[in-house]
């Protein structure tokens, strides 16, 4: 079963935790919060008091992008915040296997994100440690921006060295994400998909989040 994220970087910030009410009441699956800190990307969005804010409005898993130059200093406080999942860049981190088992001893699930012009091969040796890869699929930073295909080849490299090594980890797309896109994600093994613009932009996110994750079938 393909995973919906919506991401709330797309949703109207004076009633977040509405919002987040009715995503999770249209089907989602996991909500999506993005960190970002103004240094490994040109935004600054949301921190741990946002997350804190907002845990009580769901019973979904609240799934955290952090795009910040050093995460590290911010895993205790995101996990504490109620995160039940952590992403890291693989950019970002010096020890990356470091940071990973800093994210899993605070009894969280570890991703590991990579940006688009990023190889798979620089997460290879970390893909034993993780519950979820994140595919960007735009340049991180900010929501509503155009789908860039190269990264169709990483989600299908990623695909195949989960099927080859019995891994479980589960593969996110972020960036882009719509009725025109989703499709391929899909079919290049995508098995989460991040959205913003195309559920929270919608009057219908029922309809949204269904177009979305039956487009491969072309069921809705
Ligand atoms: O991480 C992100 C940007 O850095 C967002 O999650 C992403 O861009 C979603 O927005 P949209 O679906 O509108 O592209």
């Amino acid at each position: 079963m393909i995973k919906i994220a919506p991401s709330i970087l797309s949703a109207d910030f004076a009633k977040l935790g509405a919002e987040i009410q009715d995503v999770e009441a249209s089907g989602a699956d996991y909500i999506h919060v993005d960190a970002m800190d103004g240094h490994f990307v040109p935004n600054l969005t949301i921190g741990p008091l946002i997350v804190e804010a907002i845990r009580p409005h769901t019973t979904l898993p609240l799934d955290v992008h952090l795009m910040l130059s050093n995460p590290d200093q911010y895993i205790e406080a995101f996990a504490k915040a109620g995160a039940d999942i952590i992403s890291v860049h693989v950019e970002a981190c010096t020890h990356l296997h470091r940071t990973i088992q800093l994210i899993k001893q605070q009894g969280v699930k570890a991703g590991v994100v990579l940006n688009p012009a990023t190889p798979v091969q620089s997460v290879v040796p970390i893909l034993k440690d993780v519950d979820l890869v994140l595919q960007m699929s735009v340049n991180p930073g900010f929501g509503g921006q155009q789908f860039i295909e190269g990264v169709l080849g990483n989600i299908s490299e990623l695909a195949a060295y989960s099927k080859r090594d019995g891994y479980s980890f589960e593969i996110e797309v972020d960036g882009g994400v719509n009725t025109q896109t989703a499709k391929a994600c899909l079919d290049a093994g995508a098995t989460v998909l991040v959205a913003g613009s195309a559920i929270f932009g919608e009057s219908d996110r029922r309809k949204a989040i269904q177009d979305i994750r039956h487009s491969q079938s072309g069921t809705q």
